[in-house]
């Protein structure tokens, strides 16, 4: 049976009183690794925020993991942003710590507290990006693709069941991009879930999976042509 992890429905999403896309029906089901497409300011990170309870659903049907988008209150947000692991294009690593230490702020920070734990699933998780050497240093010790790799890792703290990854090659150069491309992919083919808002039509490409476009405030499915 296929497990739903993400379902709008004639769903509106506005910025202030901007109706930046309307009537959104987008389905994802467990173990799908779904891009998210469109020009510059077609609402690409707008639909991302929506998700991830930054931007306030208020019109049509929104259920993410097992939350209900519509009417979330204030204090759900955090327990929602658990069971998702959101990867950024600025990988927003805190600066004054090492990898490490930015991985155990976020476990702390959700609640785990025993040592050896932590430290187990610190190399884990930084195993499962390539990473595990690197665990003693500081972000600006480290290129921007292995800087994207500790986010991937972050992101994979505690087992989300959805990945909301926003333009996560948008800063990184074409090789590099490729280099982050394959770690989302294995770790999509190991059973995580993906939706990853781009607009490198290069990764497209070489990686096709289901895409959906943003365009003229809407929100629809385009399949690939193969060449
Ligand atoms: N905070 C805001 N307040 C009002 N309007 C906004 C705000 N943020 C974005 N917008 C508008 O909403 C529309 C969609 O923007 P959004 O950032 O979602 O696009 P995008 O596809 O992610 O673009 P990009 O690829 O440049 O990040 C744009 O017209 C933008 O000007």
């Amino acid at each position: 049976m296929p497990e739903t992890v993400l379902q709008l429905k004639n769903a509106n999403i506005y910025q202030a009183e901007n109706l930046v896309l309307s009537d959104v029906n987008v389905e994802l089901q467990k173990g799908d690794f779904v891009y998210l497409i469109g020009k510059t300011g077609s609402g690409k990170s707008s639909f991302m925020k929506t998700l991830y309870g930054d931007l306030e659903l208020t019109e049509g049907e929104g259920h993410i993991v097992d939350f209900n988008l519509l009417g979330l209150k204030e204090k759900d947000i955090p327990f929602l942003r658990r069971k998702l692991g959101i990867v950024f294009q600025d990988f927003k690593l805190l600066p004054d710590r090492t990898i490490n230490g930015n991985l155990e702020f976020v476990l702390k920070a959700t609640g785990w507290k025993d040592k050896t734990e932590i430290n187990e699933r610190l190399i884990k998780v930084l195993d499962k990006v390539g990473m595990g050497n690197k665990g003693f240093k500081f972000p600006h010790e480290l290129s921007g693709g292995e800087q994207q790799r500790v986010a991937i890792a972050r992101a994979l703290l505690n087992e989300p069941e959805l990945i909301l990854a926003d333009e996560p090659t948008g800063n990184l150069d074409p090789q590099t991009s490729i280099e982050v491309m394959e770690v989302l992919q294995d770790i999509n083919k190991n059973g995580n879930t993906i939706l990853m808002a781009t607009h490198d039509y290069a990764l497209l490409l070489k990686y096709p999976s289901k895409t959906f476009k943003c365009d003229e405030n809407k929100v629809f499915e385009v399949v690939q042509r193969k060449s």
